[in-house]
C-alpha cells in the first residue's frame, strides 16, 4: 500500500475576484500553488477587470462571506489567512470579527485602490480598517497610497517610510511592511515591529507589467507564516518571490500586464 500523501499547510485568502487573473483571489491562489501550500478562498466581491482597469464591481452579501469562511475554517482548518479587497465597512467589520476568533497569523493587505486608481474600498470603510482590521493583523502591508489614506502621512523618502510605519503600528498590527514600490529608485520596503527594522531592497525592474504585485507579496508572506517561519523570514522569502514575478511580468491586453506567478516553478525545472 502506498503511504498517504503529506498534507500541505493551508492558507486562506479573503479577497475580491479579478476576472483578468492578475490580482485579487486569482493572484493569491497562484502564489499559494507556487509556494507549495493548499490555497483556499473566501470571495468578498467580484470585479470585471482587465489590463486597462476595473469596469465594474459587485460586493457579496455578508452572509455569503461569513458562510464561506465558516465552511473552510470549521472543516479544513487554516494555518494563516491573508485579506485583500474587502469593499465595504460591513465586510471589514465581519471579517475582522471572524479573524479574531480564528487565532492564526493574519496578513492584512489594506487594499484601497487598484493600480489604475479604481476604488476597491468604500471611503466610509477606512475607519473600520483602522479600528477593527489593523488590530488583528500579524502583518499589515500598505502601499504608499494606502498609508496616506489611513494615516494622512505622505511619504516621499525612506525617512517618511519610518514615520508611516510608526503611524500604522499605532493602530495595532504586530508588524508592518511599508511598500516603497511607488518611490523612484530601487524597490525598497520597510518591515518593522517598532523595535526591529528590516530594510528589504531589490533592484527596480523596468517592467510596466506589475498588475498584482501587492496581492502576491501579501499572499507569499502568509505562505511563509503558515510554514511556521517567523515574520522577518516570511517577508524576506515573499520579497524574493515577488521580485522574481515582477522580473518575469508579461504583456497581456492593451494596458498593464500581470506579474508571472509561474517563474519559480520554471526556474526549478
Ligand atoms: N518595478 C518594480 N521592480 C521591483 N520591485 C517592485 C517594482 N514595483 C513594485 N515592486 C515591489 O513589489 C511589492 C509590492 O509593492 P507595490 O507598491 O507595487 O504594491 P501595490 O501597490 O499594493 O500593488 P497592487 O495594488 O498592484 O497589487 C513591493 O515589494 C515593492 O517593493
Ligand atoms: C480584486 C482586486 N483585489 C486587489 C487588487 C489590487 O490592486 C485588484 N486590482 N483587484
Amino acid at each position: 500500500m502506498t503511504a498517504p500523501a503529506p498534507v500541505p499547510p493551508r492558507v486562506l485568502t479573503v479577497a475580491g475576484s479579478d476576472s483578468g487573473g492578475g490580482a485579487g483571489v486569482q493572484a493569491d491562489l497562484k502564489t499559494m500553488l507556487a509556494l507549495g501550500v493548499h490555497g483556499m478562498s473566501v470571495l468578498t466581491a467580484v470585479t470585471a477587470q482587465n489590463s486597462l482597469g476595473v469596469q465594474g464591481a459587485w460586493e457579496l452579501p455578508v452572509d455569503a462571506v461569513r458562510a464561506q469562511y465558516r465552511s473552510v475554517v470549521d472543516d479544513i482548518g487554516v494555518q494563516a489567512v491573508k485579506t485583500g479587497m474587502l469593499s465595504s465597512a460591513v465586510l471589514v467589520d465581519t471579517v475582522a470579527e471572524l479573524l479574531a476568533e480564528t487565532g492564526v497569523p493574519v496578513v492584512v493587505d489594506p487594499v484601497g485602490v487598484s493600480k489604475h486608481g479604481d476604488a476597491l474600498l468604500a471611503a466610509e470603510a477606512l475607519d473600520s480598517v483602522r479600528t477593527k482590521l489593523l488590530p488583528v493583523a500579524t502583518v499589515a502591508t500598505p502601499n504608499l497610497d494606502e498609508v496616506t489614506q489611513l494615516t494622512g502621512v505622505t511619504v516621499i523618502d525612506e525617512e517618511g517610510m519610518r514615520r508611516a510605519a510608526a503611524e500604522i503600528l499605532g493602530h495595532g498590527p504586530r508588524w508592518v511592511v511599508i511598500k516603497g514600490g511607488h518611490l523612484p529608485g530601487d524597490a525598497v520596503d520597510l518591515l518593522t515591529d517598532g523595535r526591529e527594522e528590516h530594510w528589504l531592497r531589490a533592484p527596480r525592474h523596468d517592467n510596466r507589467h506589475t498588475h498584482g504585485t501587492g496581492c502576491t507579496l501579501a499572499s507569499a508572506i502568509a505562505c511563509g507564516l503558515a510554514r511556521g517561519q517567523d515574520v522577518p523570514a516570511a517577508v524576506r522569502g515573499a520579497k524574493e518571490y515577488v521580485t522574481g514575478a515582477i522580473r518575469a511580468g508579461f504583456a497581456l491586453g492593451g494596458g498593464i500586464g500581470p506579474v508571472d506567478h509561474g517563474w519559480l516553478a520554471r526556474a526549478a525545472r
